[in-house]
């Protein structure tokens, strides 16, 4: 008898774990939380009933498809509405399942085992009325409590994520508290529930089924708990990025030396942008671009950790678990002697497709950091202060310009100005972190004057249309400028075209795909990938 290879016995797998990690590695850490606030729903101009609850949550579903890795539903904005509310999750959990998105329902179940081993029939089963992919549970009457719902979750493919350190003030001197007898006794509270919750993952190779949730604005807090994400191989749901407060920095402070298997909800910061469909699209694709590079950052951050107490496998064992290009930029960008490259300045024509190509590029390659550029022009719908720019006042963007805070500014199109922050750049290139700039041709050239005195070796890469009638028909076709300012950018873009022999590569962005390998490729090439 021949006995299948792990490897052959994990392309078997069709459980949880397996298909959150796939869909990871295809979208990315975000999963999007579709909450139907009643204020939510008032903005959208919708009924606030059981009726504006599953319009709205479709509409949210069809923002996420393509973009996040899986939706999470919260119960209770379903449930105020009685059996009608009960009804409504039913069919939008229908479509999810039928549109191929994981979904978690965030119902907080927890219990005596024999009263919670019924909601095994409401959710795992597989002609369950809300059969979901996971569900989330409260570990409060002991952490082994739930032990016969994980069972059940397990037997059927599906997931659970345990409620381990949460976010509010009383949850954290709950959760921190030590125990008194019993398992992990001397231990926090915190740390048995996730010390309980990795026993079920330990035999499985890539990530587990069970996993824990730890808010992300729970900072320095995590050091209290004696809980170590990085040693944990199960999924964490981290909730509390954006609206709730917690910034790229506390995802970096929380999961550092994670990998790859934190999946950050983010809800009120994308519904805010709707009912529009395509502004909730560019919200999700913008905030998820946001939490990779975050969650990247933080993965670095934590290399060479050892064994802990848990009786887990180092964070670099768990590799597996973690998308397959993240793993392989990790490999090649984090190793201790880091190649130091040039600094990759990209620049061509306003609606050539600079952002179209650099995003298409990070996010086959999330290792790459792109610099956040300040500006005075007001933001677009679904841009994001911090992440598709700094939104300054023209003070403010003074008094840092006087400082010297920016590598180089420039007034683009006579409309804006527009400035490289200097430090960013500088302690990325220190750290031999693969670092892009996305800036006009005048701030090319200024960066070209200063860069031996900075001591930055640069290498100018012009993105080139196919045709200049081609370039008309993507800067109008886009729609985010009055005519007015598409005649201003088109008298730039002739300028810009004329100056592309002073760059070292061309890219012509007739694909975008082709394009962005081409400037991976570039950049692999400088740093050494
Ligand atoms: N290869 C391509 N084929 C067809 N359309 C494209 C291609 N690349 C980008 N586009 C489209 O062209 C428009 C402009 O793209 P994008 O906003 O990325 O340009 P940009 O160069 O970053 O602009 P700006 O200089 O104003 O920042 C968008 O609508 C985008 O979808
Ligand atoms: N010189 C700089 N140019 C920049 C910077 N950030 C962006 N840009 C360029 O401005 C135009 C307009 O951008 P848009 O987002 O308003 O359409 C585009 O060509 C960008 O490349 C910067 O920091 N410095």
């Amino acid at each position: 008898m021949v006995t299948p290879s792990s490897e052959e016995l994990n392309a078997q797998r069709s459980d949880f774990g397996l298909r959150l990690s796939n869909s990871m590695a295809k979208y990315g850490p975000l999963c999007v939380g579709i909450d139907p606030h009643r204020k939510l729903l008032a903005d959208w101009g919708y009924n606030v009933d059981a009726e504006g609850a599953e319009l709205f949550s479709m509409r949210m579903l069809q923002a996420a498809s393509g973009c996040a890795a899986a939706v999470k539903f919260q119960t209770p904005m379903f449930e105020r509405y009685g059996s009608k509310g009960f009804e409504a999750l039913e069919r939008v959990l229908y479509a999810a399942r039928q549109m191929g998105v994981i979904t978690i329902v965030d119902c907080l179940h927890g219990g005596l085992p024999t009263t919670i081993s019924a909601i095994a029939d409401a959710y795992f089963k597989p002609n369950s009325p809300m059969l979901a992919d996971a569900i989330t549970l409260l570990p409060y009457y002991g952490a082994r409590s739930l032990n016969g719902l994980i069972s059940e979750a397990l037997d059927n493919g599906r997931g659970v994520f345990v409620a381990s350190l949460t976010s509010n003030p009383e949850g954290m001197s709950l959760q921190t508290a030590i125990r008194q007898s019993g398992d992990y006794q001397g231990h926090t509270v915190a740390y048995g529930i996730a010390a309980t919750a990795q026993k079920h993952n330990v035999d499985i190779e890539g990530m587990g089924s069970v996993g824990l949730i730890i808010g992300a604005t729970i900072g320095q807090w995590i050091q209290d708990s004696g809980v170590d994400p990085s040693q944990f191989t199960g999924p964490i749901l981290s909730p509390g990025y954006g609206w709730q407060g917690a910034e790229a920095k506390d995802l970096k402070t929380v999961f550092k030396g994670t990998r790859g298997n934190v999946l950050v909800t983010v809800s009120r910061f994308i519904a805010s942008h709707g009912p529009d469909i395509s502004a909730l699209k560019q919200a999700t694709e913008s905030i998820a671009l946001d939490v990779r590079q975050a969650l990247y950052e933080a993965m670095n951050e934590g290399e060479n950790k050892e064994k802990d107490g848990m009786g887990t496998n180092t964070a670099n064992e768990n590799a597996s678990a973690n998308s397959e290009t993240a793993a392989v930029d990790s490999a090649n960008v984090a190793q201790g002697d880091k190649p130091k490259g040039r600094l990759v300045v990209l620049t061509g024509p306003a609606g050539v497709g600079k952002g179209t190509v650099e995003n298409a590029m990070r996010k086959k390659h999330p290792g790459v950091w792109l610099s956040v550029s300040a500006t005075t022009r007001k933001p677009r719908p679904g841009e994001v202060n911090g992440v598709n720019y700094w939104f300054l006042t023209d003070q403010e963007f003074s008094a840092k310009e006087n400082k010297g805070e920016f590598l180089e500014t420039a007034l683009v199109h006579g409309l804006a100005r527009y400035g490289t922050p200097l430090k960013p750049v500088q302690e990325h290139l220190a750290e031999g972190v693969p670092t892009l700039l996305e800036i006009d041709l005048q701030g090319a050239r200024r960066i070209k004057e200063r860069a031996a005195e900075l001591g930055v070796d640069v290498v100018y890469v012009f993105i080139a249309p196919p045709s200049f009638d081609e370039l008309v028909r993507r800067l109008k076709g886009r729609g985010t400028e009055s005519e007015a300012e598409v005649n201003k950018r088109l008298e730039t873009a002739k300028v810009e075209l004329a100056a592309e022999n002073e760059f070292d590569v061309t890219i012509v962005n007739d694909n975008v795909d082709r394009a962005a390998d081409e400037l991976w490729s570039v950049i692999a090439r400088e740093y050494g990938l």
